[in-house]
């Protein structure tokens, strides 16, 4: 069809100054066309950049903005390694927390995965007060359950920031120097 339109046109160029126009016209549309379809047919095999919906389903999406909004979905985005350690002590399901904890055994990540996700889906909801009453000053001072130590410029705070990632876990924004300069203060100083 398109061999017989280009045919047609030809023609019509040897007619009259309208007809060339026109069927320039005609050529330049069909090449437009043809370059609109390959475009289209390009972007096709691009990789989607929108995020699937995977697994966040749409109320998943309430409270993205916040600091744990942004951990919980960096924490679904990004692969678990093998061997993950899970640091929070407060999971409901034994199993779950009993292979998560368990170095050795690799091979129950990919079973669990699903789990995994389903028991972090549960637990985030009632999640927002304790990071908002730690910011506001109104929660339960407590002693830290997890101290990191190194020299200096050991990598100290990148583990700090990496840890800080997740949600369930809060720190202290400077280091306190507890041991080396507010010993004497004593444990209501540190809490
Ligand atoms: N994974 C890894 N590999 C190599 N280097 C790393 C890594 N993580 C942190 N860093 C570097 O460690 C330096 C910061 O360490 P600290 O956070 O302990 O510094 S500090 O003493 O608390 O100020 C800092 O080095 P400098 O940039 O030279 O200061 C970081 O770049």
């Amino acid at each position: 069809m398109e061999y017989s339109l280009v045919c047609h046109n030809l023609y019509a160029l040897s007619a009259s100054p309208v007809k060339k126009k026109l069927a320039v016209l005609g050529v330049m549309f069909l090449l437009w066309v043809y370059m609109l379809y390959s475009c289209v047919g390009y972007c096709s095999t691009m990789p989607s950049l929108v995020v699937d919906s995977y697994r966040l389903k749409e109320p998943e999406y309430a409270g993205r903005r916040t600091e744990s909004g942004r951990a919980d979905l960096m924490s679904k985005l990004l692969p678990r390694p093998q061997g993950w350690v899970d640091l929070e002590s407060d999971y409901d399901e034994p199993s779950l927390r009993t292979a998560s904890r368990d170095l050795s055994a690799n091979e129950v990540d990919v079973d669990r995965g699903e789990e995994w996700e389903e028991a972090r889906g549960e637990q985030r909801s009632p999640e927002p007060s304790s990071l908002s009453s730690f910011s506001n000053g109104s929660g339960s001072k407590k002693l830290p359950q997890a101290i990191i130590i190194g020299v200096k410029k050991g990598g100290t705070r990148a583990l700090l920031e990496f840890l800080r990632v997740h949600p369930d876990i809060r720190a202290v924004g400077a280091e306190p120097h507890f041991f080396d300069r507010n010993y004497d203060n004593g444990l209501e100083w540190y809490r």
